[in-house]
């Protein structure tokens, strides 16, 4: 068995990206952030207080004939960007691209924090990561991939992330004619609930790859590449107009600028970010100052290869081998 899901960039900045989920009977569509850099599958719901929930899709359990509250359990998270969410818990079914798990853990929002409740275009998160980052206590759930894995012909799935068009998510199965190039595999580490991995070298401008290594996680709930300083200094000191905008809390430059492109190696291939995915979006519309896609990680203690990076592959998620896959797109 496979699923197949469509995925849409949230805004004109590819902020973040937007999959349609079924959960319970009958069907209740939301639509989600994917995150391959967290575990837990919340949503707004019935649950959220009105005046945070106004404007969001949100999930009813008491109109679901499948839900039930999964008792005395709870669950409170916090991401990398300072946004938070807690709440309660049921199970109920939920489908991803025509593939269900009958008993999925919903998590239940009963507080979000301010970025969710302005974020109107997601009703929630669906977690990618390895089951041990889940947050919800005193039992930690599993993630609906988790829980399809051993349904799935294969116990993987890929990631087709795309600049302001349809990209997909597909769970069993690889479809190769979404890449240009071969799969590079190199082993993915999950200890820490990531998808954790070591790119071999890099370069800018097309530039033979160096050998320095870059170990990172690979993050679809992460909008930008997040790397060193020393990394994000070599890539705009190419970049004539580049300078750090204090109030932008990050590297800038004039639209117009050529960017040079960002390569990476990974499982014995190399991947290639092309310059114009790396010129994001203009600080503000009309402007004429940029807002660049690679930045510093200095301030997270950990690389990201988020959604910037993503573009530029088509990323195989392997659990059953522990391992990535990327392949140049
Ligand atoms: N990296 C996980 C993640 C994803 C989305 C968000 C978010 C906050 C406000 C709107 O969206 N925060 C964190």
């Amino acid at each position: 068995q496979t699923g197949s899901a469509n995925t849409n960039p949230s805004d004109s900045a590819d902020d973040e990206y937007i999959t349609n989920v079924s959960i319970g009977t009958p069907a209740q569509v939301l639509p989600l952030d994917f995150d391959t850099g967290s575990s837990d599958l919340w949503v707004f719901s019935s649950e959220t207080p009105k005046s945070s929930a106004s404007g969001h899709v949100t999930y009813s359990p008491s109109k679901s004939s499948t839900a039930k509250k999964l008792s005395g359990a709870s669950w409170s998270i916090t991401y990398g960007d300072h946004s938070s969410s807690s709440g309660d818990v049921y199970t109920d079914k939920v489908t991803v691209g025509g593939f269900s798990v009958s008993s999925q853990a919903v998590e239940s929002a009963t507080k979000v924090s301010t970025q969710f409740v302005q974020d109107t275009v997601i009703s929630g998160l669906l977690g990618l990561g390895f089951d041990v980052g889940n947050t919800v206590k005193p039992r930690a759930q599993k993630t609906w991939f988790s829980n399809a894995a051993n349904s799935l012909a294969q116990p993987l799935f890929t990631a087709d992330l795309k600049h302001q068009q349809t990209g997909s998510y597909n769970f069993g199965f690889i479809d190769t004619t979404l890449a240009k190039g071969p799969i590079g595999y190199t082993p993915a580490d999950g200890s820490e609930g990531y998808w954790g991995f070591t790119a071999t070298g890099y370069s800018v401008g097309g530039a033979k790859l160096n050998r320095n290594s870059i170990t990172g996680i690979a993050d679809t709930g992460t909008t930008l590449l997040l790397l060193d300083d020393d990394v994000v200094n070599a890539y705009y000191n190419n970049v004539e107009s580049a300078q750090y905008d204090d109030s932008q809390q990050g590297v800038v430059f004039d639209c117009s600028e050529d960017l040079p492109s960002f390569s990476f190696g990974v499982g014995g291939t190399t991947i290639t970010i092309p310059g114009s995915l790396i010129n994001l979006t203009p600080v503000s519309d009309g402007s004429s100052t940029c807002f660049g896609g690679l930045q510093s990680s200095a301030d997270i203690g950990i690389n990201i290869f988020g959604d910037v990076a993503l573009k530029a592959a088509l990323v195989v998620f392997d659990l059953g081998n522990e391992r990535l896959g990327w392949a140049q797109k």
